[in-house]
Order: structure tokens, then C-alpha cells, then sequence
């Protein structure tokens, strides 16, 4: 399991190690890993040109220290500090040590001589790091830093974030304004939630662990599964299994002028582990068709016979009545697509057994009465405050995909899931994730791994069919067996 930790968390832990540790101990194992990082990403460390954006805090100490490091291997080192009177004392004091200058300042020099100053060193650098904020950061880049990232980010030059990239907030992954675009990023002692969850995900590039001793206790704000969790959670068939056994998932999709919706959900149900599928619907001739192996049934969910989880609403129109009749039965409800705005809330509230609302973010920002860019720029927030109205398990489909148990509030880890890639961004791919959940709910996980193990198998799967190139929704399912075995395999 990938952990991140809040900030108020980093800070407890990092209090406690600092009190058993000399002075600035902590900061020279962060810049030791953090120049190591750099040197790997650089490949030839001596004659390279490096540039430093220095702020007022420790993140602007830890560039400073890495720097002087890198100095001491030969590179040209330059600082670019936003603070002068306020620089990290020690860090600078080493730099010139090891011989790093110091780039003309905004307050001696004025600002148009200090931006064309930094401009001409990034333009010329081979390696930019970013030590302008970190943890410490509040709300937005500041107007004296803002320009500095749109220069780094613009720049040829590979960037390296200190700990997290300026501009993107630390706790939630929100970007508001400009942020460094990272090639990579080191973070100490943890990784943050901003580095897992979009947009700062993105911005973060590729992330370096450097491991400096803070023992984090209680619950991460934010976890991502990796193979061996999704493997332990898989479900498998043993000795004594029967198709009943597996679970029975039925699948109430689909409508006469969105036959495929059914389909595709069942191509994805007939690959999550469930024994049986058991269709619902108008579509029963196209889901016929094409997997003749599922159960079908006209007669409405109540009647269907015994199931042990439903999905309900891919491509069903306005058939209000399966989503109540569904949201009736004592059994794990998936709600997806037009379900989800036919669900009432009283009666999702009102169950006892387990629910999982699956959507993107236009169908999120529809129940939460915001527009569309706000669940995108709030991607944490929105998933809790969704779980928390509705008492339901809420996965928030993207880029990453964000997992929340019933109840929302900060207490529990929300999952983050970032197996996907943007091919995936086709017609019909929600519904086969939504089946493949569905089929992960039937076989017994609770509602947060399923979710999370769907969202895992379905990205990996997605990468699989993709290659690179543009795939189907049906492609996409029909990869589902291989990404099991890549994760069964390790
Ligand atoms: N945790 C650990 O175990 C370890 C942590 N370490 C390192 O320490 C870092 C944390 O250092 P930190 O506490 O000094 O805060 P930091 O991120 O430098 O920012 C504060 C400065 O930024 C400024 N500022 C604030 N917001 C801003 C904005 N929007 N735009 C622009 N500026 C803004 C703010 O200004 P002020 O409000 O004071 O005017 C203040 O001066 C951490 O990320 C890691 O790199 C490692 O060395 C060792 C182990
Ligand atoms: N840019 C992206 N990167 C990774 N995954 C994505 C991206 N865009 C969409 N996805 C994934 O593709 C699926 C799309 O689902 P959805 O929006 O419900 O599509 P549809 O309604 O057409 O089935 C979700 O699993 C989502 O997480
Ligand atoms: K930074």
C-alpha cells in the first residue's frame, strides 16, 4: 500500500524525530537524497548547469543544501532567491562554500532585472529545482513566485520538485493558479496527498520516496493499492466453490436505445470473480448475443431471482422504478450512470446493506449542485462530501480515481487510484467498470475494495488493451483477464 499523510500529520512525527536527532540532521538527509535523486535524473552531474528557486522556508534550504552537494560534483550552481533577508541561513552559507553564486535579487536589482536574471539562468540550465514552498505553503502561489514556476515549467530543463511542487496544496492535490511542472519530485519521510490525487498528480511527474526515519502513526489521509494489496484482495475459487458460492451478480442496464450500456457492463461483470450474471433489462437479446452464457429475466429486479450484489443504472434511461426496486433489495447496490440521478437519497440513506455510487465528475457535480470544474479542482473534497450526504461508499471516476467510504469526513484514507491512462477517456468504459465492480461486490469485498480493486483492474486493463493506441470499451473488458493475471503474477 502507497500511504499519504496530512501535513498536521508530517508535523507531529517530524517534532518528535527532530527531538531525538542533532540539529538540521533531518534537512541533510533530505538534501542527500534529494541531490542523489538529481544526479540519477541528470546522469553527469560535473559541467551540468543547475538553478535553484529559493524560498523563505526549509523547502528553500533543502534546494540550497542538494546544491551544494551538487556544486561539490562539479556542477554550476546558481540561486535564485525569493527572500534574501529571509534564506535559509545554513543553506546558503554552504552553497557559497562549495562554490554556488547567487543570481541579482528582486529587492537590490528590481524586478524586471530579477525576472530576465532568473529567465536567461533557467533557459540556459540543465536542471531546475524547485525549493520555492512545501509543506508550509497557504492558498496560491504568491505574484513574486508565480512567475518563477511559469519560467520553470516553460523551461527546457529537467525540474525537480522539492518535496512537493510549488503550487500544488500539499493536503488535497488543488491547484490554484500557477504550480511547477515537474519532471520529477522528491518527497521526504511520506508521500502527500496533493502528489496522488489530481491535479497535482500531474504536475508532480514521477515520484522519489527518500526515506529520512519519521514513523507516521494512525490513519493516511490518502492510500493507493499496489499489485500485492489488489492480489490478497482478489477473489478466487477453491475446492468447495460452486457458481452460487462466487456470488450471483445482477445487472439492471440498459434500455432499448442504449442496448450496448447492458452489454458492456456484463462484459465487464463476466471477468470480476462473481460466478453468475444475472441481466435485467430490455437488452436481454443483445446481451443474449453477445454472452450467452448470462442469465436473463424480464421481470424486473425484484423478481429476478436471488442475486448478492445488483448494479443498476448504465444506459437506463429513465427507468426509475429498477433503481427503486434495486434499492430495495438487502444486498450490496452499485449506482451508476442515469441511476444515479434517478437514486433518492432518502432511500440510499436508509440501507442497511452496503452502496457504491460510481460517478464521473459531471455526475458529481450534478448531485452536489456545483459545476463540473469545481468537483475537478476539489477532486478529495467532492468524493467526502458525496459519501457523507449520501452514507454511501462514492467512487469519483477520472484521471485518478478517488475512493471514499460511507460517512466521508477526514478519518478515513480515501483510495487513489492512477493505474488508468487517458485511452480509457472512451464511450461505454464506465459501464464496464461498473459490472466488474458490481462482480467484486458479489464475490464478498466490501464496498471500498471493490471499488478500488475495479478501478485498479479496469485502468491496468485499459493500459494493456491501449498500448498506445486508441481501444473500445470492449477491448478494454475483454483485457480484464490479463490484468487479473498481471496482478496475480506479480
Ligand atoms: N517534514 C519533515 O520532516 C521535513 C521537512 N523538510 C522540508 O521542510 C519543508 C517545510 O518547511 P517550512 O515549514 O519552512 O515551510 P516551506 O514549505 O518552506 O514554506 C514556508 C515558506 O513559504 C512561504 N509561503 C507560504 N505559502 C506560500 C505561497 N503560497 N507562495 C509563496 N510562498 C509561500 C512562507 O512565507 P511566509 O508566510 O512566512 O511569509 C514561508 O516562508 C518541507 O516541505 C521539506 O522540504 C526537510 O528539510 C526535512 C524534513
Ligand atoms: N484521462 C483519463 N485518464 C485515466 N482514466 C480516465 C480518463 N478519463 C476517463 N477515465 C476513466 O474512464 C472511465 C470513463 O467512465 P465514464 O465517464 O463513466 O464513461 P462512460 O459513461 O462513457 O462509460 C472511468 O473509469 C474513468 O476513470
Ligand atoms: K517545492
Amino acid at each position: 500500500m502507497r500511504t499519504a499523510y496530512s501535513v498536521e500529520t508530517v508535523r507531529t512525527a517530524e517534532r518528535e524525530l527532530m527531538a531525538r536527532l542533532p540539529d538540521g540532521a533531518l534537512m541533510q538527509r533530505a538534501a542527500a537524497g534529494l541531490a542523489a535523486a538529481c544526479a540519477d535524473l541528470v546522469g553527469r552531474v560535473y559541467g551540468s548547469r543547475v538553478v535553484l528557486l529559493v524560498g523563505s522556508g526549509d523547502n528553500g534550504g533543502d534546494a540550497l543544501y542538494a546544491g551544494a552537494r551538487l556544486a561539490r560534483r562539479g556542477a554550476g550552481v546558481t540561486a535564485v532567491l525569493l527572500a534574501p533577508e529571509r534564506t535559509h541561513a545554513g543553506g546558503l552559507a554552504a552553497l557559497r562554500r562549495a562554490g554556488g553564486g547567487v543570481a541579482p535579487s528582486r529587492q537590490a536589482d528590481g524586478i524586471p532585472a530579477f525576472l530576465r536574471a532568473a529567465a536567461d539562468l533557467i533557459d540556459r540550465a540543465d536542471l531546475v529545482l524547485d525549493g520555492i514552498v512545501g509543506i508550509g505553503a497557504k492558498g496560491p502561489l504568491r505574484p513574486d513566485a508565480a512567475p518563477l514556476a511559469a519560467l520553470a515549467s516553460r523551461a527546457r530543463a529537467a525540474v525537480v520538485a522539492v518535496d512537493l511542487p510549488s503550487g500544488v496544496d500539499p493536503d488535497t492535490g488543488e491547484v490554484d493558479g500557477e504550480a511547477i511542472r515537474a519532471d520529477l519530485t522528491v518527497t521526504f519521510g511520506t508521500h502527500k496527498p496533493g502528489l496522488l490525487v489530481d491535479p497535482g498528480r500531474e504536475y508532480a511527474g514521477s515520484v522519489r520516496l527518500v526515506d529520512i526515519g519519521l514513523s507516521l502513526p494512525g490513519e493516511a489521509a490518502v492510500e493507493a493499492l499496489q499489485h500485492a494489496d489488489v492480489a490478497r484482495l482478489l477473489p478466487v475459487p477453491g475446492a468447495e466453490s460452486d457458481k452460487y458460492r462466487r456470488g450471483v451478480v445482477g445487472i439492471a442496464a440498459g434500455s432499448a436505445r442504449y442496448p450496448g450500456a447492458a452489454v458492456l457492463a456484463v462484459s465487464g461483470a463476466l471477468r470480476g470473480g462473481a460466478g453468475a450474471v444475472r441481466y435485467v433489462g430490455p437488452a436481454a437479446d443483445a446481451v443474449i448475443a453477445r454472452f450467452p452464457e448470462t442469465l436473463v429475466s424480464d421481470r424486473g429486479p425484484r423478481k429476478a431471482g436471488r442475486v448478492q450484489a445488483w448494479v443498476v443504472g448504465p444506459g437506463a434511461g429513465d427507468d426509475a422504478s429498477a433503481v427503486a426496486e434495486v434499492l430495495a433489495a438487502d444486498v450490496p447496490v452499485l449506482i451508476d450512470a442515469d441511476g444515479l440521478r434517478l437514486a433518492d437519497v432518502d432511500a440510499v440513506r436508509g440501507r442497511d446493506a452496503p452502496t457504491l455510487m460510481t460517478p464521473h465528475a459531471g455526475e458529481a457535480a450534478a448531485l452536489l449542485g456545483v459545476a463540473r470544474e469545481e468537483v475537478e479542482r476539489a477532486r478529495l473534497d467532492s468524493v467526502r462530501e458525496l459519501a457523507g450526504r449520501y452514507g454511501a461508499t462514492v467512487l469519483l471516476k477520472g484521471s485518478t480515481t478517488l475512493v471514499a467510504g460511507p460517512g466521508g469526513g477526514a478519518a478515513a484514507a480515501v483510495r487513489v487510484n492512477a493505474t488508468g491512462t487517458s485511452w480509457l477517456a472512451t464511450a461505454g468504459s464506465g459501464d464496464v467498470l461498473s459490472g466488474l465492480t458490481g462482480s467484486l461486490l458479489a464475490a464478498g469485498l466490501s464496498a471500498v475494495d471493490a471499488g478500488s480493486v475495479g478501478a485498479y483492474l479496469h485502468g491496468l486493463a485499459g493500459r494493456l488493451a491501449a498500448d498506445g493506441a486508441p481501444v473500445g470499451a470492449h477491448d478494454v473488458a475483454a483485457a480484464l483477464p490479463l490484468a487479473w493475471r498481471d496482478v496475480v503474477r506479480g
